[in-house]
């Protein structure tokens, strides 16, 4: 078994990290670390818990630490990271010196040096690692995974890319709450409404799908090459993104071509039959009224993304459409995390 730890573990993002973890073959969880409000509590005391299933036993009594890598065992190996933002830019290169860093905050993402992956996607994209460690004289690294909105959307646009020439993407999304965490979004702003801006989401989109799409050359990330606009919506929706997506390709498209392509999608993680991995990353729905974020958000463990209203756009030429929904907290974070690091086990340690 390796030993693992969570730092943000009392947030929305740390605690699916602790349900998608309790139990894993591979992985155990012996650290848990958050803020100085938790710190030198037991983690069910520090937590007020939102989770569905029951807080697993096996964490309830493990004492909350600060986010201080002096005060992590040394026989962690990997610590996977749900810090906001602008905590993890401070902290998860101190962590890096030591020990492995799997990061769900966007802090360190397009750094040049470290890996921004999605496994189904673009795995190559670990040997950066090599020239973060050269360059930072660390021995341990951080690799990340995407924003939520941005994952579920390239795991969609993979199977196109690689078989068409994309001219450009439209994408509009309907976001769910859990997306901005516990406290983000009040009730009296959400309940019987839609708030049509989310800070930072939209840029996040547009530059981290081009580059997770992009080829490697030599150690360095050369992004994809079409245009990509993307407006982000909240909705009162608890867990699961919904997305839009319009397409324009360079030539006419059979959409049932595009469709077998989407459906077929597979990658490494498939192969390795890695234990996160979904059968398919992405399904692919007939039925007019799919999907739906209650309906389909927990695809494959909340591990696959579906896709429905597949069509051909009446209206633009070489155009097509369909709707998207991930889970934001799973497949959009910590099961992305979690599958980062599962391949990094299997493949480099
Ligand atoms: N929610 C989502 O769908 C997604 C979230 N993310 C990213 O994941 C990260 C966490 O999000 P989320 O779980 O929703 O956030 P939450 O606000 O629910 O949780 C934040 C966690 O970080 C801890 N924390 C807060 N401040 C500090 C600090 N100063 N020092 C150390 N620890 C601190 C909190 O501990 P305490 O309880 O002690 O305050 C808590 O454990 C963010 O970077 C977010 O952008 C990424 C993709 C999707
Ligand atoms: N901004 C996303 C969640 C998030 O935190 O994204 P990021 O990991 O890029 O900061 C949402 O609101 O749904």
């Amino acid at each position: 078994m390796v030993n693992v730890g969570v730092l943000g573990a009392t947030g929305m993002v740390g605690q699916r990290f602790i349900q998608l973890l309790d139990k894993h073959p591979d992985f155990e969880i012996t650290a848990l670390a958050a803020s100085s409000r938790s710190a030198g509590k037991k983690y069910e005391d520090a937590t007020t818990w939102y989770l569905d299933d029951a807080m697993p036993e096996s964490v309830k009594d493990i004492v909350v630490s600060e986010t201080d890598p002096s005060l992590i065992s040394n026989d962690v190996d990997i610590l996977f990271s749900s810090l906001p933002t602008e905590n993890a830019a401070v902290v998860e290169p101190k962590f890096a010196e030591k020990f492995i860093v799997a990061s769900n905050a966007s802090a360190m993402r397009m750094e040049k040096d470290v890996p921004l992956v999605i496994p189904e996607v673009n795995h190559e994209f670990l040997d950066i690692i090599e020239i973060q460690q050269k360059n930072r004289g660390w021995d341990g690294f951080i690799v990340t995974n995407p924003n939520c909105s941005t994952i579920a959307l390239t795991l969609t646009l993979k199977p196109i890319y690689d078989n068409y020439d994309i001219n450009r993407v439209y994408v509009s999304t309907m976001q769910a709450v859990s997306g901005a965490g516990y406290n983000g979004v009040p009730s009296m702003a959400i309940v019987d409404n839609l708030v049509p801006f989310i800070g930072g989401e939209e840029e996040k989109m547009e530059s981290e799908t081009l580059h997770l799409l992009g080829i490697l050359d030599g150690l360095e990330v050369k992004p994809a090459q079409f245009g990509l606009t993307a407006s982000c919506h909240r909705v009162a929706v608890l867990d699961g993104h919904t997305e839009s997506v319009f397409i324009e390709l360079d030539q006419n498209v059979d959409i049932d071509d595009i469709k077998n392509d989407i459906a077929n999608f597979k990658s490494l993680p498939q192969e390795l039959d890695l234990y996160s991995a979904p059968k398919s990353p992405v399904i692919v729905k007939e039925e007019d009224n799919r999907p739906q974020p209650r309906m389909d958000r927990n695809a494959d463990g909340g591990m696959a993304v579906t896709v429905g209203r597949l069509r051909k756009d009446p209206v633009f030429d070489n155009s097509f459409k369909y709707v998207l929904v991930g889970h934001n907290t799973i497949r959009g974070a910590a099961g992305a995390s979690i599958l980062n690091a599962e391949l990094i086990n299997r493949t480099i340690l």
